[in-house]
């Protein structure tokens, strides 16, 4: 391979998603490389992955490679395995499910004991998945952000399902392990407009309606 094929190469990046079962790590995984999102539980055995392209400011092309595991992996042999060598780690849980926060405290030193022997130490994200489910939140913002001043976590919420935030967290990532700084302007570019669901008025629902809804999506942003 010649010196400028090699350049042109985008550099590969492993990050690494971690949590309890349930909490979204797939659905996280899948709305950001594939832009989709089900409704429906499939648990993940073993790991999944995916890779996904992204630009970051100065025209920096670069792939990120992103492992999902599955959340019955805690305790078993192949953690230390999957986590080993990791440039990024995201420690994922459910706001609306206490203890998976709860657990993360396991995740948290299994994932930082597998990589003590690694060159590289991977930067640590706290991300609370859900957050269209604000209304039933049971682990409060403050828990949040005390957990990642006490570990040295960078913090992000994101929803899966409506995409809120997702795009913005990967791409903070990837930026933190490159050193790269993301402008005001180009995070909230990446935090994406929200679209809610269509909901289908049957004709006697709108019949019934005095002021019937104009449209049937709205945008909030
Ligand atoms: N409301 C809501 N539901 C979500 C969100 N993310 C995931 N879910 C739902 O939560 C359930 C579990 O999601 P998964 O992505 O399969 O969870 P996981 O963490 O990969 O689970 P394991 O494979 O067992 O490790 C599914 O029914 C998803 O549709 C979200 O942001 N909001």
């Amino acid at each position: 391979m010649s010196d400028s094929e090699e350049d042109s190469q985008d550099k590969q990046l492993k990050i690494v998603v971690v949590g309890d079962g349930a909490c979204g790590k797939t659905s996280l995984a899948t709305r950001f490389a594939q832009e989709s999102f089900g409704k429906q539980y499939k648990q993940t055995i073993g790991l999944d992955f995916f890779l996904k392209r992204i630009s970051l400011p100065g025209n920096q092309n670069v792939t990120l490679q992103v492992w999902d595991i599955g959340g019955q992996t805690l305790g078993g042999k192949m953690l230390d395995k999957y986590a080993y060598g990791a440039h990024g780690v995201l420690l994922v849980y459910d706001i609306t499910n206490y203890q998976s926060f709860e657990n993360l405290e396991d995740w948290f030193s299994m994932v930082k004991k597998s990589n003590e022997e690694s060159d590289i130490q991977p930067i640590m994200f706290l991300v609370g998945n859900k957050i269209d489910l604000e209304h039933i939140r049971t682990v409060k913002a403050d828990k949040h952000q005390r957990f990642c001043q006490e570990n040295g976590l960078l913090s992000q919420f994101v929803s899966a399902k409506t995409g809120d935030s997702v795009y913005l967290c990967f791409q903070r990532v990837a930026a933190e392990i490159l050193g790269i700084k993301l402008n005001k302007a180009e995070i909230e570019q990446s935090q994406r407009v929200v679209k809610a669901d269509i909901v289908n008025y049957s004709q006697d629902t709108v019949a019934r309606t005095v002021n019937p809804p104009r449209s049937s999506m709205c945008v909030m942003q």
